[in-house]
């Protein structure tokens, strides 16, 4: 029945304040406000419509998010949007478009490694849109190794240009999102060469297309490089394949920030680290991490509310079936993922504090924290993303088999998360970086120098190395600082015994390709510390709400006794905890579990999302699961005739032949 909330119960059983969690979720009021306008503002618009969208065949939606691309622009310029409620409208919008790397990587590149004259020329056009741009880096053959880049830049000093050439069918562009059937221009990442000298790689402008009738310039082959994983999903994106024939550029596009290849071709290196190449991708896995708690608290909340109106089993006297939220084993795969999406959220957001942090002191010349920077970027994004892709599966299995149907929303969700595990830097590449960081660390501990930041711990190495957990009882573990200590001497542990049997090789780096498997791991541990306390130190501000408070607490302790239960093995491996002391983790965990309980469906009304943005029958915010799906069913393309197509040429032919047989 329409008009009717089947959670309704559901919802009366809260024990906080919904309103304030959402302020609490969305990170201030100003952001609730933004994002509740914004997404009903887009959820209210036909032309957002995503009625059909996974039927269509690839052109088909790919020209239909081209149209849905053009349209939020155009909303956008009608309805005069700052930079930020724009950024909410595409987020809303829901749909991987060219458009996500123009302002997300191409204007980002452009802003951290382009001069001040460079970006007066530039960012106007591509604030306009009159340019369209794509990030250019990873090859065929190379994607990770970004040193093993083949496309060269070749100074010409009698033309003041560049010449940009594939010299391998391996240097050909390979990926790019925005490029294969859209970009008219990218940052490209090549060998800078001058005098006949390789200088490594640095980005340049490079235009692909003419502005007039859109075909690729001479000397430049363009195209989209097929399909991928999923229906619908992340196929409405071009990435594309590109290749040049010694494409010449003038001189000063070259991005220039961090070196410069003067008239006469001299290559002159400027006081910045060359790190700050890279610095787009700092940027870009900051802001992945922040995706992250979008994309789990989304599944989370689909399986969430299905699991409530869902019964299975114990109906007694012809009574109702349990709701399938109320099996223990439902709660303990469901409770940790919708804690760990209040954790990511919360180390999102801190993330972009020390992104933020960084900037303004790179700005000031001041380079000290970008190696923490880079190694918090590089594991926060392999930690999230790789448990928010197993979440979002996760959540489609607990929501047996509708969660199978596409109009459950998971697997769209799904296929369109799963490639964040490996674009921005493959997820065991990124940790091994955390590892050569926490390495690195490790052996300047005697030097004197002081670890800071998210690495402070390790200044208390001694004690780290020889405490012991001092929890006696189940509620022990509800304290901070019991948990912070466990999770501490567990990252600590796991580095040093990584840095000792590293010590026993002669050569380093061999030592560290046979022992990547422990390094990466030691980095989870690093990584997970650092989201555990970030949580922790998330609760110890002034929150206001009726209840609030409590919800995160038991939150915040699902998701650290959660690892501590998943993870136990190290945690008694390094000597840390006793058995006895897992086991009252567990205890509690349990405990906690049913305090969650009353108050799941509200935990997950706070992300206010709508039915729009959800774009799932099981997550509907009504709960009205059964008679939608039954709809759905009939407006398959598959059912608008009671014959199917073919029947004539196949089934038939095939029941007659049977019928014959069967005469004989
Ligand atoms: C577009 C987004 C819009 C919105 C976002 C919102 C939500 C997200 C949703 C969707 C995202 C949409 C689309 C995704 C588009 C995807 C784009 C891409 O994938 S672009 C290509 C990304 N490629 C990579 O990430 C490649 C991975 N490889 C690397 O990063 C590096 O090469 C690697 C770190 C592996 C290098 O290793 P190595 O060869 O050992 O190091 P190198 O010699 O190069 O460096 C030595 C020195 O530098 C330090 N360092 C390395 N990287 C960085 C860095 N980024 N910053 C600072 N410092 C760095 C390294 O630690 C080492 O330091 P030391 O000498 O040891 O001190
Ligand atoms: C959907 C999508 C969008 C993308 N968008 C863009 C874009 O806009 N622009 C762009 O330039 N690129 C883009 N990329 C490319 C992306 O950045 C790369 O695919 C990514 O960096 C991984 O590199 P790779 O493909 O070379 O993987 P590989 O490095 O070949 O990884 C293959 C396997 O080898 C392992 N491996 C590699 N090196 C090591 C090592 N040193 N130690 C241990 N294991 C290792 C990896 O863990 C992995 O299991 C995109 C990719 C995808 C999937």
């Amino acid at each position: 029945m329409e008009g009717v909330d089947y959670l309704a119960d559901e919802r009366k059983k809260a024990e906080f304040d919904v309103n304030e969690m959402k302020i609490v979720w969305a990170g201030s009021r100003h952001n609730f406000e933004l994002s509740d306008r914004i997404s009903k503002l887009v959820a209210n618009d036909p032309g957002f419509s995503k009625e059909g969208r996974t039927m269509l065949p690839r052109k088909e939606l790919f020209k239909n998010t081209l149209r849905k691309a053009t349209y939020a622009w155009k909303r956008i310029i009608e309805l005069r949007l700052s930079e930020e409620e724009a950024a909410k409208l595409r987020h809303f919008v829901d749909e991987p478009a060219f458009t996500d790397l123009h302002w997300g990587m191409f204007i980002p590149a452009i802003k951290g490694q382009g001069t001040d004259e460079q970006q007066k020329k530039w960012l106007p056009l591509a604030y306009k849109m009159q340019i369209i741009g794509c990030y250019a880096q990873t090859e065929l053959g190379h994607g990770s190794n970004v040193q093993g880049l083949e496309t060269t830049a070749t100074f010409d000093p009698q033309t003041d240009e560049f010449v940009i050439h594939s010299p391998t069918l391996t240097s050909s562009k390979w990926w790019p999102g925005g490029l294969g059937k859209v970009s008219t221009h990218a940052v490209v990442y090549a060998r800078l060469i001058t005098n006949g000298k390789d200088y490594g790689i640095n980005g340049f402008i490079v235009q692909l297309r003419s502005l007039e009738d859109h075909k690729p310039l001479p000397g430049v082959t363009v195209g989209d490089i097929g399909l991928k994983f999923g229906n619908g999903a992340y196929n409405t994106m071009d990435n594309g394949v590109l290749r040049f024939d010694h494409v010449r550029i003038p001189r000063d596009q070259m991005l220039m920030r961090v070196s410069q290849v003067t008239r006469e071709g001299k290559y002159v290196q400027s006081d910045v680290p060359r790190q700050l190449l890279y610095g787009t991708m700092v940027y870009v896995r900051q802001t992945i991490v922040s995706d992250a708690s979008n994309a789990l608290s989304r599944a989370v909340c689909i399986a969430t509310r299905y699991s409530a109106v869902r019964r299975q089993f114990g109906s007694q006297n012809g009574g109702q079936e349990i709701q399938v939220i109320d099996y223990k084993t439902q709660q303990n795969r469901l409770f940790p993922l919708l804690a760990s999406a209040y954790a990511f959220r919360f180390v999102g957001e801190w993330l972009k504090w020390l992104y933020t942090d960084v900037t303004q002191r790179l700005q000031a010349n001041d380079f000290s924290t970008l190696p923490e920077a880079h190694a918090c970027t590089a594991g926060l994004k392999s930690l999230t993303t790789t448990a928010t892709a197993d979440g979002i599966e996760e959540c489609r299995k607990l929501c047996g088999g509708h969660g199978y149907l596409c109009s459950s929303g998971l697997p769209e969700l799904f296929a369109v998360y799963v490639p964040a595990c490996t674009y921005e830097g493959d997820n065991t590449v990124l940790l091994l970086q955390v590892a050569r960081f926490l390495m690195k660390t490790v052996s300047q501990l005697g030097s004197g120098k002081k670890p800071v930041g998210t690495i402070a711990y390790m200044g208390r190495i001694e004690h780290l190395m020889q405490c012991r957990s001092d929890v006696k009882q189940a509620k022990d573990w509800l304290k901070p600082s019991a948990v912070v200590e466990a999770f501490e001497a567990r990252a600590a542990r796991m580095s040093v015994a990584c840095a000792q049997n590293l010590s026993k090789f002669d050569n380093p780096e061999e030592g560290f390709a046979e022992l990547a498997a422990d390094l990466a791991e030691a980095a989870v541990a690093h990584c997970q510390l650092i989201v555990v306390s970030k949580f922790i130190e998330k609760l110890q501000q002034d929150i206001p709400g009726e209840g609030v408070k409590q919800q995160l607490e038991v939150l915040c302790g699902i998701y650290y006794l959660f690892l501590l239960h998943k993870h136990q093995g190290d945690f008694l491996g390094t000597g840390y905890i006793t058995s006895k002391q897992a086991s009252l983790a567990n205890d509690q965990l349990r405990a906690l579990y049913s305090q969650l309980r009353p108050n799941a469906i509200s935990l997950v009304d706070a992300f206010n999302y709508t039915d729009h943005f959800l774009d799932s029958i099981l997550g509907r915010y009504d709960g009205n699961v059964y008679p939608k799906l039954y709809e759905a069913a009939w407006k398959d393309p598959l059912n608008q005739s009671d014959i199917a197509d073919g029947f004539h040429e196949y089934i038939r032919p095939l029941l007659k032949q049977q019928l014959r047989t069967a005469r004989l």
